[in-house]
C-alpha cells in the first residue's frame, strides 16, 4: 500500500513516499498541479498535506484521492499537545515532534529543525509536545540584514566547501566575511546555546537536528545529535496512519 506525504513549507514543498510504512523516495514538488500527478503516477491509496506557507486546502483539493489535510489543533495526533496555542502552531514543528517521539520512544527528545526559520521544539518522555523556540533562518538572517540596511550587500547562502568552518572565519575581515560570520557563525552559537540549556534542563536529552539547513549544523552542535532528514515526513505519515485507523 502506498501513501504520500507532502511537507510544504516556507522554502519548499517536500514529499515522502511510503510503501507498507517503509519511506521508499523523497522528492520536491512545485505546483499543485505537479503534487497531484505525483499522487496518480505513484498509485498512492492515502494521501496528507500539511502546510505552513500556501493554503493545504487547494493542494489537497487537486488531488483525486481523498486526502488528509493536517491541521494542529484539529487533525489528532499520537502526544499530547501542551502548546498553549494549539490551532496556530506550524503542522511542520508537531510533525517533527511526532516523528521525534516514534524514533525515540519514552525518551526526552529536543528537535532542531533548520529549515526558513530555525525552531527547537521539545517533547518529553511522557509523549507531550511542549513548544519551543523560533529564530530567523540562516537565508533569512543574510536576506535581513541586506532588506533593513543601506550599505550591506546581498549574499547568497554559501553552500559547499564555502559553508566549510575554514571558510567562515570566526574573525571576518572584510564586509562580506563579517557578515557571514555573524549570520552563519552566529547561528551556529546560539543553537548551541539552547541547545545547552535544554541539556541543563534534561540531562539525558536526546537531540534531533533536521531541515535544509541541517548538514551546516551537523558538524556545528556539540554534543551527541541525531541527524534525520526526514523527520517531518516520518511524523506526517504516522499522522496520516493514526488518522486512517
Ligand atoms: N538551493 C537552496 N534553495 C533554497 N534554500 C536552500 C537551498 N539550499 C539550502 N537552503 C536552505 O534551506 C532552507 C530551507 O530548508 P527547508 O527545511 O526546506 O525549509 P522549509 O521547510 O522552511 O521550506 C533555506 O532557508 C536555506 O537556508
Ligand atoms: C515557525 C514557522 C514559520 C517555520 O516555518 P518553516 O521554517 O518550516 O518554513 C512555521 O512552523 C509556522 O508558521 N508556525 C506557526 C507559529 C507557531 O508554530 O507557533
Ligand atoms: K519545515
Amino acid at each position: 500500500m502506498t501513501a504520500l506525504v507532502l511537507d510544504i513549507g516556507n522554502t519548499a514543498a517536500k514529499y515522502g513516499c511510503f510503501q507498507d510504512h517503509l519511506l521508499v523516495a523523497t522528492g520536491v514538488v512545485t505546483t499543485p498541479a505537479e503534487w497531484a500527478s505525483l499522487v496518480l503516477d505513484k498509485g498512492a491509496a492515502q494521501a496528507l498535506v500539511a502546510s505552513v506557507a500556501a493554503p493545504a486546502d487547494e493542494w489537497a483539493a487537486q488531488a483525486t484521492m481523498p486526502t488528509v489535510v493536517f491541521r494542529p489543533g484539529s487533525t489528532p495526533v499520537p502526544l499530547h499537545n501542551a502548546y498553549a496555542t494549539p490551532q496556530t502552531l506550524g503542522a511542520d514543528r508537531l510533525a517533527a515532534a511526532v516523528g521525534a517521539a516514534y524514533l525515540l520512544p519514552g525518551r526526552n527528545v529536543l528537535v532542531v529543525d533548520a529549515g526558513t526559520c530555525l525552531k527547537c521544539d521539545l517533547v518529553t518522555a511522557d509523549g507531550t509536545y511542549h513548544g519551543g523556540s523560533i529564530a530567523p533562518g540562516l537565508r533569512m538572517r543574510l536576506q535581513a540584514m541586506h532588506a533593513f540596511t543601506g550599505r550591506l550587500p546581498e549574499l547568497p547562502l554559501p553552500t559547499g566547501a564555502a559553508a566549510t568552518a575554514d571558510a567562515l572565519p570566526l574573525m571576518g575581515t572584510d564586509t562580506r566575511s563579517a557578515m557571514l560570520s555573524g549570520a552563519l557563525n552566529g547561528a551556529a552559537a546560539e543553537l548551541n546555546g539552547v541547545v545547552t540549556e535544554y541539556r541543563t534542563q534534561f540531562p539525558d536529552l536526546a537531540v534531533v537536528l533536521t531541515g535544509g539547513d541541517a548538514a551546516f549544523f551537523e558538524s556545528r552542535l556539540k554534543g551527541r545529535t541525531f541527524v534525520v532528514p526526514e523527520l517531518v515526513l516520518l511524523g506526517l505519515h504516522h499522522i496520516l496512519v493514526h488518522n486512517a485507523a
